[in-house]
């Protein structure tokens, strides 16, 4: 790209389905994407000015949190205050959303630190978006109003913090990635149609756990482990990273299918990741690089949210092996 196209001028001049990009998602946008830039800085110095290591404490979700996961947290809520469009927002770090204008367009939700176990040994972590239409803007914020599914996202993305720091965005209408230059301190456009391919010879799970497995899953991994003299004819690569934030940056990237699927470690809870920081957002994105994404029997995106912190099963990735794993478990 011989232009240099940074986030702002991007939004400001891009159209979705045919409309400008509201003022108010402007702003909102820009205040995550400045708040990411220091957050990007604190990640890169952390083992310098001591932010590595748990903060003792524990989110709602009973997990340990991290110094930069607290430090995460605070960095967005901060940055956001302003925002005018913005009612309120919700994280996975906390139990109960906060208003932050009351009313207006927008419902901020985020994992401020995604691929907190990865923070300590230097490998990419990241930070997921997701903007949700407040369905009546006027209306004084509520805590059901972020019950949402996937649908009602007026934009999502997320910003990796790895050997260079990108935003993958969407706004409804296909995927862009900005690359964070050091020097200016501007996200650059450096992907403007990012597409994954139908289909891929490489997965992603934490094949650790396949002995808790459900069996659709099992089969299927079980064949594509079985390589270019089995049912599938191909052999696979397998790539495991442990941030979702980095796993789904590479099936942007290249293609691949991501799962952290149900397992029988703990029955009753539908699956690791949450819905409304982690599958919604990515979801979104993937769909809209022609990908799919599914829990096995429903489309991650129609899921009607029962609960702020709603676990969930999650494959998604390239449209093909998507359709193969529902098949499985249809
Ligand atoms: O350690 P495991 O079980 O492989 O889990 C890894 C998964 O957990 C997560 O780290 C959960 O996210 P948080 O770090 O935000 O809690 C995902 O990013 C990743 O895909
Ligand atoms: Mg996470
Ligand atoms: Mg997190």
């Amino acid at each position: 790209m011989s232009t240099k196209i940074h986030l702002e001028q991007y939004l400001k001049t891009t159209k979705a389905k045919g409309a400008s990009i509201p003022i108010g998602l402007q702003e909102l946008l820009i205040a995550v994407a400045n708040t990411c830039t220091t957050l990007s800085d604190e990640v890169a110095q952390g083992a310098l000015i001591g932010l590595l290591g748990s903060a003792g404490t524990g989110n709602v979700q009973g997990e340990v949190q991290q110094k930069l996961d607290v430090i995460a947290n605070d960095l967005l809520i901060e940055g956001v205050q302003e925002c005018k469009a913005l009612a309120g927002l919700a994280s996975e770090e906390m139990e109960l959303p906060m208003p932050v204008q009351g009313t207006g367009d927008y419902l901020l939700l985020f994992d401020p630190l995604d691929g907190s176990s990865n923070i300590d040994v230097n490998v990419s972590i990241g930070t997921i978006f997701s903007i949700l239409h407040k369905q009546n803007p006027i209306a004084a914020l509520q805590n059901s109003d972020f019950l949402l599914s996937g649908r009602h996202q007026a934009a999502a993305g997320y910003v990796v913090y790895g050997p260079q720091t990108t935003m993958a965005l969407t706004l409804g209408d296909g995927v862009v990635m900005f690359t964070l230059d050091k020097a200016t301190g501007q996200f650059v456009l450096i992907k403007d149609r990012v597409e994954i391919s139908p289909t891929t010879k490489e997965f992603a799970i934490n094949m650790s756990n396949m002995r808790h497995w459900a069996e659709p899953v099992r089969r299927y991994v079980l064949e594509c482990l079985d390589g270019v003299t089995g049912t599938r004819k191909k052999d696979f690569n397998m790539r495991w990273i442990a941030s979702m934030v980095a796993d789904v940056h590479r099936v942007l990237s290249r293609g691949g299918v991501f799962m952290y699927p149900w397992d029988q470690r703990e029955p009753n809870k539908p699956g690791k990741l949450r819905l409304m920081y982690e599958a919604n957002p990515m979801s979104f994105l993937v769909e809209q690089a022609g990908g799919a994404s599914t829990n096995g029997k429903q489309v991650i995106m129609d899921i009607q949210p029962q609960d702020l912190h709603e676990r969930v099963s999650v494959m998604l990735g390239s449209k093909e092996e998507i359709e193969r794993l529902q098949s499985y478990h249809a």
